[in-house]
């Protein structure tokens, strides 16, 4: 166990020495942010045994604690997955360069040119979960953001983290970039979690990217601005004027397509007045899901398990969903509003003015119309990688890739120009 200074202090020094290496990024050339990604994706492959002997500590030590199989699954790599991960580094290196863009310009009636031009955020934490791949996809969208990074990612991928970062670090030296730019903390003591919340001035935003027991700590003691990559309770509201068919392949896919992810579909919401609950129902238990609901409800077929009042805010992460009949899109969207994460819901609707309402007034991060709650990732959406899906109120919401791993700052050029 740190104690609570040693991990202030450690968390202090590394803020220090990301401080100094955001300023070398910042101001280095897109080419050279670009070459210290394809170095590190060269120097990954390059490692790859290395990264997997590590992982095999890791995966033995996740047995012997008993780690579910879901969570082995995301912890295990193999060299089918590190060449992946190297390839996702490659292509982050492709994305074209957020630093510097123009945002919007305009002359002021005096002359006074302003232009809002994107720049990199600074100091980056993020605390993640046993994923090793989250390492390399979150330092390589930061460092070509122009940011630096301190990497705290969840203890059962110690080794694995370790390895890829050595190979992430060897990278940056080739081209010519600070180490310090992508720093891992070298513990796995949640006392650093602390520190790195409470870290005001040395860590310029906060990503927490994980569930229940680190939203509560993050609300509790962030005094970091926090960027919430949290929970995903999602829904899919199947309206009366649904397409069945539609509805089913939709809620099947929402739901089973991979049940472990953030944006699986969670709570399954089905108007009073659609034509065939039950079906949707079956669809889903005959695909392997326990579905829980109201076994009074007949029109939703065989209920073999009632939920309690906690289903409708458990986020089950397995082939279980909740189901619920609701009276009309007003009261899918109170349900919504009350137990939803802000992750992301969809609406299946042949009606497009109740579809458009919903899409209005649904305040998710995500919100879909006829499509399922699993295209909620930043490949899907076009951005090349995502850091994770956002689901909080600020300026980035949804899949987070570079742009969101921006701010800006204005600009203005005039000819001497005085307010007087
Ligand atoms: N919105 C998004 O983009 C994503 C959201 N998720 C969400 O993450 C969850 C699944 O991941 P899971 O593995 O359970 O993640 P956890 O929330 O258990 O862990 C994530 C990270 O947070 C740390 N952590 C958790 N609780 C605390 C605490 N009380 N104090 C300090 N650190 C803490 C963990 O550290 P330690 O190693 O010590 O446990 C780990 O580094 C789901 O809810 C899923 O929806 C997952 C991926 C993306
Ligand atoms: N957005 C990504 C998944 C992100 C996610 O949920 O990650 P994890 O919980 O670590 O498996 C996707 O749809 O593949």
């Amino acid at each position: 166990m740190l104690a609570p200074e040693a991990s202030t202090t450690l968390i202090a020094r590394m803020g220090a020495r990301a401080r100094g290496a955001a300023g070398v990024l910042a101001s280095a050339p897109d080419a050279r942010r670009a070459e210290a990604l394809r170095c590190a994706a060269r120097a990954l492959s390059k490692s790859s045994e290395t990264i997997l002997a590590a992982n095999s500590i890791d995966v033995a030590r996740g047995q012997d604690a008993g780690l579910s199989a879901a969570m082995l699954d995301r912890l295990r790599l193999d060299a089918a997955r590190v060449k992946a991960i190297a390839a996702g580094v490659a292509a982050v290196a492709d994305l074209v360069d957020p630093v510097g863009q123009v945002i919007d310009a305009a002359t002021r009636p005096n002359g006074l040119e302003l232009t809002r031009v994107r720049v990199p955020i600074g100091v980056i934490g993020i605390i993640y979960e046993s994923r090793p791949n989250v390492t390399a996809d979150a330092a390589a969208l930061c460092v070509r953001a122009g940011n630096a990074v301190i990497l705290r990612g969840g203890t059962e991928a110690i080794e694995s983290n370790r390895a890829i970062h050595a190979a992430l670090v060897d990278g940056l030296m080739q081209a010519g970039l600070p180490a310090d730019a992508v720093q891992l903390v070298p513990t796995t003591d949640r006392a650093a979690v602390g520190a790195m919340l409470a870290a005001d001035g040395l860590i310029d935003l906060i990503i927490p990217r994980g569930g229940k027991s680190l939203v509560a700590r993050v609300q509790a003691e962030a005094r970091v601005p926090v960027l919430a990559h949290l929970d995903g309770i999602n829904h899919v509201f199947v309206h009366a004027s649904a397409d069945p068919e539609m509805a089913r392949r939709i809620v099947l896919d929402a739901k089973m397509r991979r049940t472990g992810i953030c944006g699986a579909m969670e709570t399954l919401l089905i108007d009073r007045d659609f034509v065939d609950p039950a079906m949707l129902v079956e669809a889903l238990q005959q695909a392997g899901c326990e579905v829980r609901g109201d076994p009074i409800e007949a029109s939703i077929g065989e209920i073999v398990k009632p939920a309690d009042p906690a289903d409708w805010d458990t986020e089950y992460l397995d082939a279980i969903c909740s189901v619920a009949l609701v009276d009309g899109v007003d009261a899918a969207l109170a349900h919504i509003a009350r137990h939803g994460s802000g992750h992301t819901d969809a609406i299946v609707a042949a009606d497009e003015r109740v579809a458009e309402h919903f899409l209005a007034r649904c305040d998710s991060a995500i919100v879909l119309w006829n499509a399922s709650t699993q295209f909620a990732d930043g490949a899907e959406f076009g951005l090349g990688a995502e850091i994770g899906i956002a689901t909080g109120r600020l300026h980035a919401r949804g899949p987070v890739a570079l742009e969101g791993l921006t701010t800006y700052k204005w600009v203005g050029r005039g000819s001497g120009q005085v307010r007087g």
